[in-house]
């Protein structure tokens, strides 16, 4: 287990969405019964094999850091914040709210002045730093065993996850079938650390994104070519 590489994935959302029972079955593949309330921060480890079934296969941690998402605790969770290297945004199907404060998410997170606490909201751009960002990033819907009437907001976390460019799924964190080998969301999850890793380790001259809103020049980092003639 000696060097083993690492890159560090931010598992943002509303409280109670569902982000620790997520992280669970990420990376232990079996769900959580009882999630406690997350105060501060609590991240969990997977290893996850990158560019699997390739000559150049090769195993890294994915530490995901889930920060509780008590808006209490909005000025001071930004410590945890510096350096990432992708955001896994989630959102609770039954609860059309938590999927538009997404935006408010990614602008928090971008927003802080190098994680000094102090939001900055009013001068970030969204649509503007997503176009021109290449930050891994994956959107995925919570308790998806619970809604009966979730088409329209999978339709919109669809919408929100092709403007930032990313992926989405649909899930239930109290299921571990839902990320067996094979199927859709494990293969798009696998596909979203592969690409954390990438950036991460593969891109030249790529810097970790930091909350730094005066040095935009980190964000506007080209397209990688596809590894995997994607
Ligand atoms: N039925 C169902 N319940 C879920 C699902 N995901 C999470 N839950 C439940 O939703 C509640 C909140 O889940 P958590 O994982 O603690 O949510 P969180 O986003 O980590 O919350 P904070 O720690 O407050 O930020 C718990 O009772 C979970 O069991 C799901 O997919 N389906």
């Amino acid at each position: 287990m000696a060097n083993i590489e690492k890159v560090k994935v931010l598992v943002l959302g509303d409280s109670g969405v569902g982000k620790t029972s997520l992280t669970r079955l990420i990376a232990h593949n079996e769900p959580i019964s009882n999630p406690m309330w997350t105060v501060g921060c609590s991240v969990e480890v997977k290893l996850h094999e990158f560019r699997e079934g390739t000559p150049t296969e090769k195993t890294y941690f994915v530490e995901l850091w889930d920060i509780g998402g008590s808006s209490s605790h909005r000025n001071t969770r930004s410590v945890f914040y510096n350096p990432f290297h992708g955001i896994i945004f989630v959102h609770d199907l039954t609860n059309r709210k938590s999927l538009q404060n997404l935006k408010k998410w990614l602008a928090e997170v971008m927003s802080k002045e190098g994680g000094k606490g102090k939001p900055v909201y009013d001068e970030f751009d969204s649509e503007q730093f997503v176009g021109s960002s290449m930050l891994p990033m994956i959107v995925i819907g919570t308790k998806l065993d619970q809604a009966s009437k979730i088409r329209l907001q999978t339709k919109q976390s669809c919408d929100i996850a092709q403007d930032w460019g990313a992926d989405s799924i649909d899930m239930n964190c109290m299921d571990s079938r839902s990320l067996a080998p094979g199927s859709s969301s494990a293969v798009k999850l696998s596909r979203f650390f592969d690409k954390v890793i990438e950036m991460r380790y593969y891109k030249k001259d790529y810097v970790a994104p930091s909350t730094n809103l005066s040095d935009k020049r980190r964000f506007a980092v080209p397209l990688l070519k596809p590894l995997h003639g994607e």
